[in-house]
């Protein structure tokens, strides 16, 4: 079934990979979570075991374009430039989790090329072989998906082909089933689609393909059929030819509306309109080491916030007295609502929502929090936003001494756009009066998905010494591949040499 997609020579070369593979070798840096059975069974610990259990174990490892390594996933090349890299920084004791190494990710966004292949929509594509397979389905007259390498082909549908209506599809997965042991949830998890419709909404010509479409996959995969993998269909409208993955309109058409997961301690409702975290274990670990870096009753700003999950969940495990969420998707806000609806009704946290580009004004989302929680896309930070970091990290001795401890300068704004960005689209006042002095945040807590420009921003930021970095840590969210999530604790203020502080502590009178 899987189709050699690849050039030539990219195949070669990971075959060469592929008879060869390197000792099993664990350094003491790399703490394994959830360690693959084979290796815990595996007295012996011979080293032929060891390597299979940090082996990718893929089918299509060769024609796929998704992974770049298949041995060692527990140690991927570019951990040993991130230890070089935080060791340059002052960070000795960085940590690199791998978790689990097979069969994580649970969400993925593929496009549709090219006709080819006899399946209905199976999931052993790149990144996502772990998901839930859907039944394989020989009929040509139907829809015929192959997902292999992102090419998904299409054939045909009541004989017409499918290729210029579907543009993409998005699969997610919900692993939140309560009535099932935690343990076997992942297993049983199913399966949110998408479709991407080349058209501009419901009524437009083609829509009877997508009826058929969707009536079919939820004939084959859904809540009746002997094969129940499918949560819920939806349809997304896009006619643009830019890169713009999804068009504004949405609709749902079969299965359950609500989508939702258990994440760092709270449920979490995940429109597929909104960003989601393709990796759930391993964000859900990320996210119980961020908790630990903020103290009790701090009060958050979480930047690129999406539809919330670490400010609520911060909201729910740190006791915060308030968390301010600014998110530039409109789409995000529902779920985000949704998720405040779920909260612990013991929660004294005042919390807001707020539709805006993060980079205009960004000192005035900054100003009156303890925390900034920031997590930009791929491409890194706006400038605008590091250089408000370092701003208020310089003005602290001019902030102290402005009379309303402000610098965010008052102008008479006009702009509707900011205007309405700066009234909160979603607010729940806790019970508690908090006494609003000004503050600033004296904690800057980093999530990247982009390695590189993670250390861009991060000499951009400590250049000045207006902020020093003091833990980093990193996760394994797609074994297999080069990408790592780094989640690094950034300070206040230049570092302060350990030797210092402990002849400083010694001239202390008692
Ligand atoms: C990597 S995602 C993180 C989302 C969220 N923190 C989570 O873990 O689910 C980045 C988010 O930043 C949002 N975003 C992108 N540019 C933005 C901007 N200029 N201002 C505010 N949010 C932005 C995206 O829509 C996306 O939801």
């Amino acid at each position: 079934m899987a189709l050699s997609l690849l050039p030539h020579a990219n195949v070669a070369a990971r075959v060469a990979t592929r008879n060869h593979p390197p000792p099993a070798s664990t350094p003491t840096l790399l703490r394994r979570r959830n360690p693959n059975p084979l290796q815990c069974h595996s007295s012996s610990s011979s080293s032929d075991a060891a390597a299979t259990s940090t082996a990718l174990q893929c089918p299509h490892f060769q024609s796929c374009s998704g992974c770049t390594h298949e041995w060692n996933l527990d140690r991927p090349p570019v951990i040993e430039e991130a230890i070089e890299f935080f060791k340059s920084l002052g960070v000795s004791d960085f940590t690199f989790e791998s978790g689990r190494l097979q069969g994580l990710p649970c969400r993925d966004c593929l496009p549709v090329r090219g006709a080819r292949s006899h399946q209905l929509l199976t999931t052993t594509d790149r990144r996502s072989h772990h998901l839930p397979r859907l039944p394989e389905v020989g009929s040509q007259e139907l829809l015929l998906i192959d997902p292999i390498a992102g090419k998904i082909n299409l054939h045909r549908i009541n004989g017409r082909c499918l290729c210029t209506v579907i543009l993409k599809f998005q699969m997610a997965v919900t692993t939140y089933n309560t009535s099932l042991p935690v343990s076997d949830r992942y297993q049983n998890g199913k399966v949110q689609i998408s479709l991407v419709w080349n058209s501009r909404n419901e009524h437009s010509e083609n829509h009877e393909k997508l009826n058929a479409l969707s009536n079919f996959l939820w004939r084959n995969g859904g809540a009746r059929s002997s094969n129940y993998l499918i949560h819920s269909i939806w349809a997304n409208f896009q006619t643009s030819n830019s890169n713009v993955i999804f068009g504004n309109r949405w609709r749902h058409l079969l299965g359950q509306r609500e989508f939702w997961e258990h994440i760092g301690g709270i449920d979490i409702c995940l429109d597929p309109s909104s960003f989601g975290q393709a990796n759930t274990q391993a964000f859900n670990s990320l996210l119980r080491k961020l908790q630990k870096h903020v103290s009790y009753g701090s009060s958050v700003v979480d930047l690129y916030a999406g539809s919330g999950i670490i400010g609520l969940s911060l909201a729910a495990t740190r006791k915060c007295r308030s968390v301010k969420c600014v998110e530039i998707n409109k789409e995000s806000e529902l779920s985000f609502e949704k998720s405040v609806s779920r909260l612990p009704k013991t929660i004294d946290s005042t919390i807001s929502w707020h539709n805006t580009d993060a980079s205009l004004e960004p000192l005035r989302w900054l100003e009156g929090s303890d925390v900034v929680i920031v997590d930009p896309p791929r491409k890194g930070l706006h400038p605008s936003l590091i250089d408000a970091l370092r701003h208020f990290a310089l003005s602290e001795r001019k902030i102290r001494q402005a009379p309303d401890g402000s610098i965010v300068k008052m102008k008479d704004e006009k702009r509707p756009w900011i205007l309405r960005a700066r009234e909160a689209s979603v607010h729940v006042e806790g019970k508690t009066t908090w006494d609003k002095s000004q503050k600033w945040p004296t904690t800057l807590i980093y999530i990247s998905c982009g390695w590189e420009s993670f250390k861009e921003d991060s000499r951009n930021l400590l250049s000045s010494k207006a902020w020093y970095m003091e833990k980093a840590h990193a996760f394994n969210f797609f074994p297999g591949t080069q990408s790592i999530e780094v989640l690094a604790v950034f300070k206040r203020g230049p570092r302060i040499a350990l030797a210092k502080k402990k002849a400083g502590k010694k001239k202390t009178p008692r």
